[in-house]
């Protein structure tokens, strides 16, 4: 703790950008450069009291491991807050943790939240992040965040589209001039490829396979578009017929027929963000092409298939599962040509 507070304690100038994501809560410290906390987004608690246990890393370990008495939580769900209080503890736990308890110089915190976040939720996060020590705390919606975490001036007044697949959530939005011009949330994205596999490997091979597996199966052979060469993956699961443990073959080919559906979901969603688009954006965009961010959007060959039915050119952000959080932190700078910014200041 000491430690912390020499090192964080005598620079003046603190702010961090928070990506509260389904799965993991990163935090990027703005004058250090870099993100200093990566950790997953879950809350244990006590199942009587409600009292918070652990969080983050400690908490996830605590999962299928502990007494009944302790439950462990994700308060965010589907990209959307799910529970509140929860949030608010996790919230606050993360900042402290950051910045430790002697903390003089208190930071500034942009937080960002799914875009449909209600009124009520977007004030429970700007207090949680109040309530943890920050001086001001702001919000932005994870779209604009990644856009500018992608490298995109989002200032100017020229559109850009910004497609951001999360884990729970896709978050599809046309910005200019620092503010969201037409958006689209919806709850497709990369854990549903993974359930998607589940579904499949189930109906098709009579195998009970898991969520972590099915992602490991997704992150190695899946691909939006057929592969020139056909690669295939070794597949433990349980039988469901004897019972007993199984291991199977699973081609790419398989493994794109079981992820098709939502991978067109996302792609015509996309293409009707694009037909609401205003023309002289929609110009823009012809130009400059959709940039696609998320840890959703690195399955091999997206970008080829978005390209194909939008016929436009799609790009991959550089840092897809970071720039969310990147983009929170640069987001500061320049609060003065960001529109639909929420503040609280203590
Ligand atoms: N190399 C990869 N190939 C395919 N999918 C990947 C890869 N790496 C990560 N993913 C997927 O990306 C998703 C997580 O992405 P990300 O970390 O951007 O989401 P999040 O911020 O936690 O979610 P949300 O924005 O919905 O709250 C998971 O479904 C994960 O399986």
């Amino acid at each position: 703790m000491l430690l912390k507070f020499f090192e964080n304690g005598f620079n003046i100038n603190k702010s961090i950008g928070i990506d509260l994501g389904t799965a993991n809560t990163l935090v990027y410290y703005k004058q250090k450069n870099k993100i200093v906390l990566n950790e997953p987004s879950v809350v244990a608690v006590d199942r009587d009291t409600k009292k918070v246990l652990a969080v983050g890393h400690e908490a996830k370990e605590m999962i299928g491991k502990t007494p009944d008495s302790i439950i462990a939580v994700r308060p965010l769900r589907e990209g959307v807050i799910a529970d509140y209080d929860i949030t608010e503890a996790m919230i606050k736990y993360f900042i402290k943790k950051v910045f430790g308890k002697f903390n003089i110089f208190a930071p500034e915190v942009m937080i960002c939240v799914p875009i449909e976040v209600t009124g009520v939720e977007k004030r429970a996060v700007l207090e949680a992040a109040i309530s943890a020590g920050a001086k001001r705390a702001y919000l932005i919606e994870e779209a604009r965040a990644a856009a500018l975490g992608s490298g995109i001036d989002i200032s100017v007044a020229e559109g850009s589209m910004i497609v951001d697949i999360g884990g729970g959530s896709t978050d599809i939005a046309v910005i200019a001039l620092g503010g969201t011009v037409v958006s689209k949330s919806i709850r497709i994205a990369g854990n549903n490829f993974d359930e998607d596999i589940v579904r499949y490997v189930k109906k098709v091979h009579n195998l009970l396979i898991g969520d972590r597996t099915a992602e490991y199966i997704k992150t190695k052979i899946g691909s939006a578009l057929p592969l020139e060469e056909e690669e295939y993956i070794d597949v433990k699961g349980r039988d469901l017929i004897t019972g007993l443990p199984k291991t199977i073959s699973l081609s790419s080919t398989e493994v794109l027929e079981a992820i098709n559906d939502s991978l067109m979901q996302i792609v015509n969603n996309v293409k009707s963000v694009l037909e609401k688009t205003p023309p002289e954006l929609a110009a823009d965009i012809v130009d400059k092409g959709i940039v696609m961010t998320g840890g959703g959007s690195l399955i091999r060959n997206f970008t080829k298939l978005m390209s194909n039915y939008t016929q436009l050119p799609v790009y991959l952000a550089e840092n897809a599962l970071e720039s969310v959080v990147i983009g929170a932190g640069m987001a500061l700078d320049k609060i003065d040509v960001l529109r639909q910014i929420e503040k609280e200041e203590r």
